[in-house]
């Protein structure tokens, strides 16, 4: 695994300070621009923490909605195309999904419904978009109707890696889905695992509060 250890104190750091932790996938073909969408949101606010057995690159990014901070961990794939599906942990406790397109190859159009099938199957509930992307490459194309998107209820995208069309507006959407599902989830599973995780914090809190209140008697036991 060629983890950055230098980055790691303060990708920690990021995440402990922030009040919400959220998860966002990206599904689509083999070089549709996944990889480069990350990129251009992200800019060089973050060197990415490559996990390269796995071919899984995290983006850490932190973000504020409302009033609240955000760690949001951005979780990419390279060459999907090879593996046929996605390994279930990639979709494991998600909360947001974007898939993307290139609007010069209709072949990754018409895969936007395996992909969505699939994500459906491990997380039938959270907020999913769809991108088209390089449109810089013809700008025709967003007088077209793609209508995969519209026919799932799904938000829609004309966007640009290249030169950054639409790129912020999209992930800032996202992640506000994403913190908002992660606030009030509609899948029951999803319900239970918050209440584990809450209960969680508060073990760990009083545990914490119990240790505490040893360090605070220890001289009178010494
Ligand atoms: N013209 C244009 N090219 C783009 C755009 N986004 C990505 N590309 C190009 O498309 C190719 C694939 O981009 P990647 O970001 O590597 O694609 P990917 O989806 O991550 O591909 P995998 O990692 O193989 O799954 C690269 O050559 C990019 O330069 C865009 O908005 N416009
Ligand atoms: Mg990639």
């Amino acid at each position: 695994m060629a983890v950055d250890a230098g980055s790691i104190p303060e990708l920690d750091q990021k995440k402990y300070d922030a009040e919400e932790q959220v998860k966002i996938i990206c599904l689509g073909d083999s070089a549709v621009g996944k990889s480069k969408l990350m990129e251009r949101f992200l800019m060089d606010e973050y060197r990415p923490h490559q996990l390269s057995t796995y071919a899984l690159t995290l983006y850490k990014h932190t973000a504020t909605v409302g009033n609240k901070s955000i760690a949001v961990d951005f979780w990419d794939t390279a060459g999907q195309e090879r593996f046929q599906n996605m390994h279930p942990s990639y979709y494991h406790k998600a909360h947001a999904c974007i898939m993307v397109f290139d609007v010069q190859r209709k072949i990754t159009y018409k895969n936007l419904a395996n992909w969505y099938k699939e994500l459906r199957e491990y997380r039938p509930e959270i907020p999913c978009c769809v991108v088209a992307n390089k449109i810089d490459a013809d700008m025709k194309v967003t007088q077209r109707n793609f209508s995969f998107g519209k026919k799932q209820g799904l938000p829609f995208y004309f966007v640009s890696a290249a030169d950054g069309t639409n790129v912020v507006k999209m992930f800032r959407d996202m992640i506000k889905r994403a913190v908002e599902y992660k606030e009030n989830p509609s899948d029951f599973m999803d319900e239970v695992m918050e209440e584990l995780e809450n209960f969680d914090l508060e073990k760990k809190h009083n545990s914490e509060a119990e240790e505490d209140g040893l360090k605070a008697e220890s001289p009178e036991l010494g």
